[in-house]
């Protein structure tokens, strides 16, 4: 089923993407939106007829990859994070709620949607393909353990209790100096386990 984009982040695209000056971006915008109307509901333009969803992984540039991809002015992009299939309240309103999400496109276009979620939650790759089997699946991955501190470092700026989540070397690593792999950064670093759900689908 899946068709798999493995990108490296430090790639020439990433990089573009990163020193490209915001002003240079919107006249860049301006101009193409003028050559490649987009997003606008008129007679042209329907619900998604080819869709590709960033599957993944939480903290591993899935924002810079939906944005790259969107400089392109053959794609559309879902305004947020969707979470449709990852959660059940979502998906008990069924596929005309998800398609109202969806952007407006021109035919030929690519709809984007990105929930990182979906990588690592069960029922997703199933309700997936329940929909539609040719759906393109990307994901992007990171360095494993750079991609846990990165976790860490945003639960930690979320938490809300004092005093302070303790640090990171000490959730990660046991006192016995085992790898605490049930800590959840680390957890969702483990790509492995949860790629195989995709790929036997
Ligand atoms: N081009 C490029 N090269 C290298 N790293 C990059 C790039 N774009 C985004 N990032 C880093 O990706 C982190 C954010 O990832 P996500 O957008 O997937 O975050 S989220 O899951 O949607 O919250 C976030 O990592 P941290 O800086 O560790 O927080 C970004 O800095």
């Amino acid at each position: 089923m899946a068709e798999w984009l493995y990108t490296d982040l430090g790639s020439a695209l990433g990089i573009y993407f990163c020193f490209i000056p915001q002003p240079l971006k919107y006249f860049y915008n301006v101009i193409r939106a003028a050559r490649h109307p987009r997003g606008r509901n008129n007679a042209s333009t329907t619900l998604h007829h080819y869709l590709a969803i960033i599957i993944g992984v939480r903290k591993c540039g899935t924002r810079a990859l939906l944005e790259m991809l969107y400089l392109h002015p053959g794609v559309q992009k879902a305004a947020g994070e969707v979470h449709f299939f990852d959660r059940d309240d979502n998906y008990k309103r069924g596929l005309e709620w998800y398609r109202k999400k969806m952007p407006h496109s021109f035919r030929g276009q690519v709809t984007i949607e990105k929930s990182p979620s979906y990588f690592v939650t069960p029922e997703v790759p199933e309700r997936i393909r329940a929909m539609n089997a040719s759906v393109k699946l990307l994901l992007i991955v990171r360095e494993p353990v750079t991609r846990a501190v990165s976790d860490y470092t945003q639960l930690r700026s979320h938490a809300t209790t004092s005093p302070p989540s303790p640090p990171f070397e000490k959730l990660a690593i046991r006192p016995d100096g085992s790898v605490n792999a049930g800590y959840r950064p680390l957890a969702l670093s483990l790509y492995h386990n949860f790629m195989h759900r995709w790929l036997e689908v």
